[in-house]
């Protein structure tokens, strides 16, 4: 059980990506702008196809499963929180049923509950906030119910109590055993509250391990050139800049 990134190279992307995400985790994908976060895990969704190299999903090769039974497994959320269609709240949680074809309502009324859009239901998403729109796409992968989730940047729209419901939702979701992947720019954030961190400098792979070692004092003023140090006591980090 696993999800694995093997030798993937993207042209100007990524070089040489080796690594290996174990279910029942929460990994962080940290690194500067353009380091190359968003390819990865658009690449370990199976959305982007890599010029070298490939993704394994438990035993078979990700590139070979149909995409429906892919959606069905990987649940993704991508940066940009557009919604194309004016869907409310509920029909666009919904749309997280389409792999499994079966319009299941109790998925979508945890999904809604875990966002804390429930009473928000009838809205449609185009008189959504910023926040609340991200929370809205968010309730569709979790309707889905994947055993993978793959996130970029889902806490960046969120305030502070909705950022820490999220995170309680997705360590639920991973102590029942699912892998959730989430790009973080938010270091205090991969530091507190995930298992494993890739650190991504260049489109190369320059750290992966738990949080203290893979985001040390060296490692952040190395690839993010920032003079930093950590406060606090581990579970309860915050990093001083400058
Ligand atoms: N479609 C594309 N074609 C060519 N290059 C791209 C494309 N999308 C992104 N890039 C480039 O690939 C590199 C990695 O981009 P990516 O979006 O993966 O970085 P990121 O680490 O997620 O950045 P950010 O923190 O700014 O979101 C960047 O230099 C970017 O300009």
């Amino acid at each position: 059980m696993m999800l694995w990134a093997r030798d993937i190279c993207l042209s100007g992307r990524l070089d040489d990506v080796t690594a290996k995400l174990e279910p029942g985790k929460i990994t962080a994908i940290c690194g500067p702008n353009g380091a190359g976060k968003s390819s990865l895990l658009a690449v370990l969704a199976g959305l982007l196809s890599p010029d070298s190299g490939e993704v394994q999903l438990d035993d078979c090769l990700l590139a070979s499963l149909p995409a429906k039974q892919r959606a069905r497994r990987i649940g993704y959320l991508p940066q940009v929180g557009e919604v194309a269609w004016n869907l409310s709240v509920e029909a666009l949680a919904g749309l997280g049923r389409l792999p499994h074809g079966d319009g299941a309502s109790d998925p979508v009324e945890r999904a809604l509950a875990a966002v804390d859009l429930a009473n928000m239901r009838h809205r449609p998403a185009s008189t959504l906030s910023g926040g609340e729109r991200a929370r809205a796409l968010l309730a569709r992968v979790l309707a889905g119910e994947p055993q993978w989730i793959l996130a970029d940047e889902p806490l960046a729209a969120l305030d502070i109590a909705q950022q820490l419901a999220m995170l309680r939702h997705l360590r639920k979701a991973a102590d029942q055993g699912a892998g959730v992947v989430l790009v973080l720019h938010d270091l205090s954030l991969a530091m507190n509250h995930a298992d494993e961190v890739v650190v991504l400098s260049e489109g190369r792979l320059h750290e992966k391990g738990p949080p203290e070692a893979a985001l040390s004092r060296s490692v952040i003023e190395e690839v993010w050139q920032c003079p930093a140090r950590w406060l606090g006591e581990p579970g309860a980090r915050a990093l001083q800049l400058g």
